[in-house]
């Protein structure tokens, strides 16, 4: 569906002496529908250069080869909008179901489909009751799932969330969550950039970068997994590993062989209880 050969980005400094910095380097991934992909990486990585590629909006110099294979055929060149920390930003709207609308006449929808799609995408996010209320009076979790329905409402190939829960309280963290799983599930991909490890999911797929470069990617129980010798790629990273992870840890340190590595309390209780 999506995929990325050989990709590199640099950008210039102010002074023209100087050589472009590297802020991606030899970057290959390929994205399949419907897959959840959490991209992970301290400060400064690359993350968030490596969404805006995506979406189109290049970062600096780009090099390589970006394909998104027939995904965008039926779109008229729509790309994918970016849902970051602070949507607000990005609205233009004075209500959601005005941004929604602005958006969509951007995007060269007919007139007559707008206000269907509109309410649809708002409807598929719950927002649809609150499509009249001013947006800065929407809360933080709210703004974020008019930013969700917008990409909706364009029929983004995938999603593309940049921490889109750092700046939420843990109720609504968890509801935008859900909200963007259920849609995972029913197959549109997701491209999630956190640093909240304990977002990440059984059978979630991990990209970790690392001054630009792609060090891991694989699944999240890989991204955990130690050897003998060797601590996981989340310790390397100078991550600290949610809880329920260094509890299985400690289990096994003790003796106790978990027959998978649990992610989640549920997964946790499962898997001691069928030893
Ligand atoms: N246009 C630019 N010009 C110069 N340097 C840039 C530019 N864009 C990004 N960078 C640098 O590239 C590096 C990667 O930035 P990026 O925002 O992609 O990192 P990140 O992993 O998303 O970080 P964070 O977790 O802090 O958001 C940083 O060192 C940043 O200063």
């Amino acid at each position: 569906m999506l995929q990325l050969t050989d990709v590199a980005v640099r950008a210039f400094t102010a002074n023209e002496q100087e050589e472009p910095v590297a802020i991606l380097k030899n970057i290959h991934m390929r994205v399949e529908q419907g897959e959840w992909i959490a991209l992970i990486g301290r400060n400064g990585s690359g993350k968030s250069t490596l969404l805006k590629l995506i979406a189109g909006f290049q970062a600096g110099e780009a090099s390589g080869f970006l394909d998104w294979g027939d995904a965008l055929a039926s779109r008229s060149g729509i790309k994918a909008p970016i849902v970051m920390q602070q949507p607000e930003a990005s609205m233009v709207g004075a209500t959601p179901i005005e941004d929604l609308i602005i958006m969509l006449e951007q995007n060269g929808v007919k007139g007559e489909l707008i206000a269907e799609q509109a309410a649809n995408a708002l409807a598929r996010t719950g927002m649809l009751d609150r499509g009249h209320q001013p947006v800065g009076t929407l809360s933080g979790g709210q703004k974020q799932r008019v930013a969700i329905a917008g990409c909706l409402a364009v029929d983004a190939p995938i999603l593309l969330m940049d921490e889109p829960t750092a700046m939420l309280d843990p109720e609504a963290s968890i509801y935008v969550h859900d909200i963007v799983r259920k849609l995972n599930r029913s197959g549109i991909a997701v491209i999630w950039i956190t640093q909240k490890l304990d977002e990440l999911r059984e059978g979630d797929r991990v990209i970790a970068l690392e001054q630009g470069e792609i060090v891991f990617d694989g699944a999240a129980e890989g991204f955990y997994a130690r050897s003998r010798a060797m601590d996981s790629v989340c310790e390397r990273l100078g991550f600290e590993a949610p809880y329920v992870v260094q509890t299985a840890w400690e289990l096994e340190k003790h003796g106790v062989e978990l027959a998978s590595l649990p992610l989640t309390p549920a997964a946790l209780a499962k898997a001691v209880q069928r030893r």
